[in-house]
């Protein structure tokens, strides 16, 4: 029988010399820096886990807290290849036995775990930084993917949390996808196209010199899906969102603390900001102040110091977005080129996200809808100026029973399609006279069909009847 000192010294001989003819070099990464959690280890652990979820035959399963997915990982000595550029690479999970503690500080853990590297030796000035840099990047994108995504938001009033922070957060979990919100899919498209262009955009915002960051500005009626296209943007991207609140804000230098401390990779949001701010006196809150002489207002120029100036440089791939109800009432200076990126319209149902709403709520195809009713619809949905909200509202109400469901917002859509078009002619407005023609002939096709069967159009002449009144 050896000694355990003996066998270790022994190993440890055998070791060095087996290091010195062989081709390869090794690294070492444990899990415990010191006392400290080592960050490498954490990200290895999480890049590994895409690979071998598809190679391993024995795998340790984890799932983080407040995290929806599951992650695999490399179950004590075993081992997997990867490739990194060419170069092939070998991790080993190492898991031994702590020996008998001496004293710390903190107790540590039972067992010592670690990954270790196996390197070709001719490879290693080839890869080992630019390898090590690809997996802190995959890992970040991975924990971003696992775990659910964040809402921040400032209602505290300004005052900080015991760690200081202005933010306070929840779990964002939020349906809507770019798959599910009705809009202009060519529209919708460009979007997208948009925002990956952004996310990939590292070197040419570091060729242009620009800050890496990008601007929405989205603005329609209320219930078109603005809010709703924040939350399709955060899960596509996988980023978080600031959801600014403005009148929570005092002054422009808490504005500056509250960027401060956003972090990358994420979307900032003000709503409404034609309520939350008086932007159109730039120039009077500039001259005078109005408040008690501390400060205490923000301004338009402080806002946009905030989305454009110097600090909002500090952290990068981050979105700005901005929705009003009415474009019309902000500052020029906030809508010039430059400012926000792009400006998107959220408006009234049209046909082709009408198609959307009837796949979303009833399962509909194109195809499973009475092709007459089809043509109807595609013919007054634009006119009848019914927002998505108000669609799904009459779609949700009868979803148990989907062929009623279709005839309610048939009937819907075209009474107001007739109160809007109606309503043209008696102001005096849409001059089209196409249009009014067909008016006439839905009047009277209304008055035939209420000779044969006299309940199924009283709502509608009912409708007329008071559009006349108004
Ligand atoms: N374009 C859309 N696609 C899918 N659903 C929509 C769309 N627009 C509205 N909805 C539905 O209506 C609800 C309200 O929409 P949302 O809150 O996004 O409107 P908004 O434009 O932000 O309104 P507001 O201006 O009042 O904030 C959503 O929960 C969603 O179910
Ligand atoms: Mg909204």
């Amino acid at each position: 029988i050896i000694p355990p000192e003996l066998r270790f010294a022994f190993l440890k001989l055998f070791n060095r010399t087996f290091h010195l003819f062989s081709s390869y070099c090794y690294f070492d990464i444990t899990e415990l820096d010191g006392v400290n959690t080592n960050e490498l280890y954490n990200a290895v652990q999480l890049y590994l886990s895409t690979s071998v979820s598809i190679a391993g035959n024995r795998l340790s399963l984890t799932r983080a807290v407040n995290s929806s997915s599951i992650t695999f990982g490399l179950s004590n000595n075993d081992s997997i290849v990867d490739t990194f550029n060419n170069a092939t690479v070998l991790w080993e999970h190492v898991v031994t036995q702590r020996q008998t503690q001496t004293f710390a500080w903190r107790p540590l853990p039972e067992e010592k775990r670690g990954f270790t590297l196996r390197i070709k030796k001719r490879d290693k000035t080839l890869i080992l930084n630019s390898y090590l840099d690809f997996i802190a990047e995959k890992a970040d994108e991975i924990r971003r993917k696992n775990q659910d995504r964040l809402l921040y938001t400032n209602t505290r009033g300004g005052s900080l949390d015991s760690r200081g922070h202005p933010w306070e957060s929840v779990p964002f979990k939020h349906p809507s996808t770019f798959e599910t919100l009705a809009m202009d899919p060519q529209k919708k498209q460009e979007i997208m196209d948009d925002l990956k262009d952004f996310v990939l955009g590292q070197m040419f915002y570091q060729k242009t010199g620009r800050a890496w960051k990008r601007g929405y500005l989205l603005y329609g009626p209320p219930g078109t899906g603005k809010s709703s296209m924040i939350a399709a943007m955060a899960n596509y991207l996988g980023y978080d969102i600031y959801d600014l609140e403005l009148t929570e804000v005092h002054s422009n230098s808490e504005l500056r603390k509250l960027l401060m401390k956003t972090s990358s990779k994420s979307i900032i949001v003000i709503e409404d900001i034609d309520c939350s701010i008086n932007l159109t006196n730039r120039n009077k809150s500039r001259g005078f102040k109005t408040e008690s002489g501390n400060g205490n207002t923000i301004t338009l120029s402080g806002l946009l110091n905030f989305t454009d100036g110097l600090w909002s440089c500090c952290g990068s791939e981050r979105i700005f977005i901005f929705t009003t109800n009415h474009i019309e009432k902000l500052d020029p200076a906030l809508l010039r080129s430059g400012r926000m990126d792009m400006h998107v319209c959220m408006s009234y149902c049209d046909f082709p996200s009408l198609k959307i709403l009837l796949r979303n709520y009833l399962g509909y195809e194109e195809e499973d809808v009475d092709d007459d009713v089809l043509k109807e619809m595609e013919r007054v949905v634009e006119k009848a100026e019914m927002t998505p909200a108000d669609v799904s509202e009459a779609l949700i109400k009868n979803r148990r029973d989907k062929e009623k469901a279709v005839r309610e917002l048939l009937v819907e859509l075209k009474s107001r399609w007739e109160r809007n078009v109606k309503g043209g002619k008696l102001r005096g407005q849409s001059g089209n006279l196409r249009e009014l023609e067909i008016v006439e002939e839905e009047e009277k096709r209304a008055i035939d069909s209420q000779n044969e069967d006299g309940d199924d159009v009283e709502d509608e002449t009912e409708l007329v009847d008071n559009v006349g009144k108004d």
